[in-house]
């Protein structure tokens, strides 16, 4: 469904961020984007909407070349693309519905929008969005209102409205407590299992890439050093894609202690878990 061919990216500063990256995503797959900070995660999925210019290669979603459409054209096929972001991406002042609706952005022009005039259709499907979501109680409260756990899944939803056919998922578990990180990722891949929905998914969690992901690739320096199925992720690919580290004990912990330790590779940033900050978590997650 999305092949990328020889995909490179070097930016105008001269840094090379991907190099000859070769991937064919088939429909309804998950795959976890895993590696060290700088390996070009971030970079590689937003080339596929073209958030990102590639610098040379092809990317094709079903029959459509990407990389040759401007404007009205690649705005339309950007429809097929939702992002979840890990900062969420919700409009604080907006109500839960309105950010929700506004997945339908690409569809319905920006003065609809604005003029908040959505069909009928769109906002009884955005209902039972929520309600799979487990947030059709709280439609009325502003975003802001809300844990960082229940915002991921007003981006979820809004993600969904759009009616995508692949999810590019940004680190959408990096501003969350374990548990809730879990309770996110089983999500998501439930509804990529219920709508035929493939995804990509950058993550520096490698357990929960383990645990939720269909397939694990991983990149090292703008390369993919390894694409295979989770239960292949030995500790020696760990120390190819990540270096040197005592990946046995950490799993080993992990298995012991499951919501205490998420198994992050010491070179990758280790990003501020809530259950680090009570305050934060408290207050709906970092702004
Ligand atoms: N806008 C930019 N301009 C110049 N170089 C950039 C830009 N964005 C990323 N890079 C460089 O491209 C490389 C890949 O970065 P990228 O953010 O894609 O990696 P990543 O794997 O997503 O990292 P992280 O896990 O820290 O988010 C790095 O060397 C980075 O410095």
């Amino acid at each position: 469904m999305l092949t990328l061919s020889g995909v490179c990216k070097r930016y105008p500063t001269g840094d090379r961020a991907l190099t000859n990256i070769d991937l064919t995503l088939p429909r309804g797959q998950v795959l976890a984007l895993i590696g060290p900070s700088g390996a070009g995660k971030s970079t590689l999925i937003r080339c596929v909407n073209r958030l990102v210019e590639p610098s040379e290669g092809s990317i094709r979603l079903g029959d459509t070349e990407l990389t040759l459409l401007s404007g009205q054209q690649l705005r339309k096929a950007r429809r097929a693309m939702a992002m979840i972001f890990q900062e969420y991406a919700l409009v604080d002042r907006l109500t839960v519905m309105e950010n929700v609706l506004s997945g339908r952005l690409g569809y319905v022009g920006f003065w609809r929008s604005f003029l908040r005039r959505y069909p009928r259709e769109t906002v009884a499907e955005a209902f039972r969005l929520l309600e799979r979501v487990g947030l059709a109680h709280a439609l009325d409260k502003r975003a802001d209102a809300l844990s960082g756990g229940q915002r991921q899944r007003v981006g979820i939803a809004r993600a969904l409205l759009q009616s995508p056919q692949l999810l590019l998922v940004d680190e959408p578990t990096a501003s969350l407590d374990p548990k809730t990180s879990r309770q996110i990722m089983r999500l998501i891949r439930e509804l990529c299992a219920e709508r035929e929905l493939a995804a990509i998914i950058n993550i520096h969690d490698v357990a929960l890439a383990r645990q939720f992901a269909d397939r694990i690739v991983g990149l090292r320096a703008g390369e993919i050093v390894f694409d295979g199925k989770p239960a292949e992720l030995t500790a020696e690919i760990l120390t190819t894609i990540y270096g040197e580290e005592d990946w046995d004990t950490q799993a080993a912990e992990e298995e012991e202690h499951p919501s205490a330790i998420p198994l992050q590779p010491s070179v990758a940033p280790i990003p501020l878990a809530p259950s680090l900050a009570p305050d934060l978590l408290a207050t709906g997650g970092p702004r």
